[in-house]
């Protein structure tokens, strides 16, 4: 039977959690609370763990110790609510199929019969749907290997949209992509975030600092911190003295 939550209740709850690969402790004792309607930017430097963070909380993984919910759930069985952007497609680029079908895919697991090969009328419309919320309409029939990099994480975004999640995550979505798409995607996240609470990874403390909510910063141990009190020293903290390289990433 589905739990209900409260209004204030977490949508995300990580408590105590610890995780190793093998002998090598990644994550250690992490505390993260997030609540409905958040937007909280995950930073780090490379190897921090950010991606193991994401993979416990996607259900993909599970922590040696401590907890974590989903929306009051294990993971895994809150697994639909979660819409998941990685940070590079799982397809290869020159896999002959077209916008739409990528976006499609996100139905697998809610009823759609794609993955025997066909979508149906409704599966389809959910992905026009999808399309012209992340303003790419336009793309529906082009090739996938056609698109620019900033065109691919739109889909990628409509791709984690068609499942109708109540939580959006993504792991590096402007990576490599130009600052004026960067931008763009951001302001289409600001959007989404009226109705959908966002966790998002970026190398890119300074740039997200303007769109997020609260930045939680991970390297090995877990510190948040309210966007208006992150200061140079917090950013020097973390990173020590690859601080230009990372500001200077999405050149
Ligand atoms: N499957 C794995 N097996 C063993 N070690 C792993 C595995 N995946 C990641 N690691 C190691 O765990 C550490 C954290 O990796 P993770 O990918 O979570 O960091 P990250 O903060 O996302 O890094 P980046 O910013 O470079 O993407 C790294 O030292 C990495 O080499």
């Amino acid at each position: 039977m589905p739990r209900t939550l409260s209004p204030d209740s977490p949508v995300i709850r990580v408590d105590a959690v610890s995780f190793s690969y093998g002998e090598t402790l990644v994550l250690e004792r992490i505390n993260l609370s997030i609540v409905a309607g958040e937007f909280v930017g995950l930073v780090g430097p490379n190897a921090g763990g950010k991606s193991t963070l994401l993979k416990l909380i996607l259900g993909l993984l599970e922590p040696q110790a401590g907890q974590i919910h989903v929306l009051g759930r294990p993971p895994r069985t809150a697994a639909r609510a979660i819409g998941y952007v990685p940070q590079f497609p799982s397809f290869a680029r020159d896999f002959p199929i077209c916008v739409e079908e990528v976006v499609t895919m996100g139905r697998i697991g809610r009823g759609s019969r794609w993955a025997l090969g066909w979508s149906s009328r409704a599966d389809r419309a959910a992905a026009r749907q999808a399309l012209a919320e992340v303003e790419a309409a336009d793309l529906a029939r082009r090739p996938i290997g056609q698109l620019s990099g900033g065109q691919l994480q739109r889909v990628l975004l409509a791709r984690a949209l068609v499942a109708e999640p109540q939580i959006l995550i993504l792991d590096e979505p402007t990576a490599n992509i130009d600052q004026r798409a960067e931008s763009d995607i951001f302001d289409l996240l600001a959007e989404l975030n009226q109705r959908l609470t966002i966790l998002l990874v970026s190398h890119d403390i300074a740039f997200i600092s303007e769109y997020v909510s609260r930045v939680a910063c991970l390297n090995r141990t877990l510190t948040c911190h309210n966007t208006s009190a992150v200061s140079d020293d917090t950013i020097q903290h973390l990173y020590g003295g690859h601080i230009r390289q990372v500001e200077h990433q999405h050149g």
